[in-house]
């Protein structure tokens, strides 16, 4: 295996486009996340973060740019790229009539766990999440945050370095909300985890997290959440400004 070099990014997308039919849903999108950082990706509805995400995961096959997984592209090397992430979909994808515990077992087994070693991960991750007590539950019988907490213990099964998370929280009530992010803020802080997190919610981004402003397919801004939000003013403001100037721009 080649060595990895010191200082490539836990994930770099340069210069992707994307287009369904002759619509463009992602236009010369370029940025990174550092090893072991929570970066946001924030964006309204429509402004093409799970088109992003269905090409960094090869969904869609990526034709124009690159998008590289610690420093292996994801349309050369997608064994060794896709083996370091790990991923969150917006919609629920847990079987719910099989107990947490069943769940994480059938996709560990998809990643060649099994036996002891599969038990031993799944244990660990459970008490990671904070699930212990629900293993033998069935899934249909978790809260929504709790359902969500499978599905990051899930994505983890297999050691990645890199999460991606697509609006995990839509649906939940505030305090599902913070539990979910606090929990993946820990994971970051922790066991030293790359996350890119997808949202439209300004309140899940807090003033020192790198922020990518996706709109109408395009990153329209970059920085620290207080840079962007300027002095004084709201994210939520700052981010209004940029969107209604971008739209202006495109009048
Ligand atoms: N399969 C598809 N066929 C045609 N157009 C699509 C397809 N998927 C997405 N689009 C369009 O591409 C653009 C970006 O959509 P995308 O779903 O990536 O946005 P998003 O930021 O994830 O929004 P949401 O959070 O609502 O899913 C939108 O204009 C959407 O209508």
């Amino acid at each position: 295996m080649m060595e990895e070099p010191q200082g490539v990014p836990a994930l770099d997308v340069a210069g992707v486009s994307h287009s369904f039919g002759r619509r463009r849903a992602l236009d010369d999108v370029s940025f990174q996340v550092p090893r072991g950082r929570f970066v946001a990706l924030l964006g309204p509805n429509g402004a093409g973060k799970t088109t992003l995400f269905s090409l960094v995961t090869r969904l869609y096959a990526c034709r124009s740019g690159a998008v590289r997984i610690f420093g292996q592209d994801v349309s050369r090397a997608p064994s060794a790229a896709l083996g370091e992430l790990g991923v969150v979909f917006q919609s629920r994808t847990l079987d719910l009539d099989l107990t947490v515990r069943q769940n994480l077992i059938y996709h560990a087994a998809l990643h060649g766990l099994a036996g002891a070693a599969s038990a031993v991960r799944i244990t660990g991750l459970l008490a990671l999440v904070g699930l212990q007590e629900r293993a033998n539950d069935k899934v249909r019988t978790l809260s929504g945050g709790q359902a969500r907490r499978v599905e990051i213990a899930r994505a983890l099964v297999h050691r990645p370095r890199l999460l991606l998370l697509d609006e995990a929280t839509v649906g939940l009530d505030l305090a599902s909300r913070r539990a979910i992010v606090a929990l993946v803020r820990d994971l970051v802080r922790e066991e030293g985890l790359a996350v890119l997190w997808a949202t439209h919610i300004f309140d899940e981004v807090t003033a020192t997290d790198e922020v990518h402003v996706l709109h109408r397919g395009r990153i329209i801004a970059a920085g620290t959440a207080a840079d962007l939000a300027g002095e004084g003013a709201s994210l939520e403001a700052a981010f209004r400004a940029l969107t209604e100037r971008d739209e202006g721009e495109a009048a």
